[in-house]
């Protein structure tokens, strides 16, 4: 499913409501109001009250005031807070950042008494539209874990595969990234990758075809995969793409969004609801993408 037609998806639950922590940031508050303009979303907004009082005004229309609900909080940290604990009570379902560090938000997030947490590794998952890039791409995890052992890259697919489905690709194809197609015991991610697979082909990881590794060009491209002669079901086609740490995954998400002028919408998922954190830098419009893309998984 394209950025776009997320959007026409997440219409389909106007009432779904987001508790956005920190929401005194512009380009946060632009996408809150584009949402509202393309007919989705109910959002309360966490932060300084004297401040959004004058913000939101400026930015969202009058015939959507009442799709927003401001609460005060003195500090950024009372705000992350509040926001996780409406989540928590199910007065929310997504928690969107706003301008708070991630740390912030994170603590909030992994607070043992009101916090998102479910046992699961949280991860975090891009859905890119790529200019001449003909279908959607997953990218997972550009901001979350920094190296992954065995068992957190199964989590990770588990999570990517979820949010999958909940874009419509119901079997997805998931490919093991690394620097070469074959595994070399002085490469971990090629070792992991072949573990990987098997666990896939053992019925260990269900849902979707693991396949790795298999480095970038041969992930995506069918003529780079033939002309380099891999045998593979997942080569140059797919869905999913499992970096093997944090660098990896957070260079090419931003050579896709600043190289390459891809769209992104981005969550964590992997928690009891899922966060819209998306970089600092990303536009309104990434953030409008994000918000459907959250509202989507939450409604899967
Ligand atoms: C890829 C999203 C996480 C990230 O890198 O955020 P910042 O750019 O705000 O550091």
């Amino acid at each position: 499913m394209k950025l776009q037609s997320l959007i026409t998806k997440a219409t389909q639950f106007p009432e779904a409501t987001v508790a956005v922590a920190a929401a005194e940031d512009t380009e946060v508050l632009r996408a809150v109001a584009q949402a509202l303009q393309a007919g989705f979303g109910r959002f309360v907004l966490y932060g300084d009250e004297s401040v959004l009082s004058r913000l939101v005004p400026e930015h969202v229309h009058d015939v959507h005031r009442d799709h927003i609900r401001i609460v005060h909080a003195s500090t950024k940290e009372e705000a992350a807070h509040m926001a996780v604990k409406a989540v928590h009570g199910k007065e929310a379902s997504v928690l969107m950042k706003g301008n708070v560090p991630t740390a912030t938000i994170l603590k909030a997030v992994l607070n043992k008494e009101y916090g998102l947490r479910t046992g699961n590794v949280l991860s975090h998952v891009a859905l890119f539209d790529v200019p001449h890039y003909e279908r959607p791409i997953l990218v997972t995890d550009a901001a979350m874990n920094i190296a992954p052992d065995l068992q957190q890259k199964v989590e990770i697919i588990m999570n990517a595969v979820q949010v999958a489905k909940a874009v419509g690709i119901s079997h997805p194809k998931v490919a093991l990234l690394a620097a070469v197609e074959v595994v070399n015991p002085a490469m971990p991610a090629t070792i992991d990758a072949a573990a990987l697979s098997l666990m896939n082909q053992r019925g260990q990881l269900k849902d979707c075809v693991v396949d790795g590794p298999l480095a970038l060009d041969n992930a995506i491209s069918v003529e780079s995969a033939q002309h380099k002669g891999i045998q593979s079901s997942v080569a140059g086609q797919a869905d999913i793409l499992v970096v093997p740490n944090i660098e990896t995954g957070n260079v090419l998400y931003k050579s896709l969004v600043y190289f390459a002028r891809a769209q992104v919408g981005a969550i964590i998922a992997g928690a009891k609801a899922p966060i819209v954190l998306t970089s600092r830098a990303d536009s309104a419009e990434s953030k409008l993408y994000s918000l459907a893309l959250a509202i989507c998984a939450a409604n899967k």
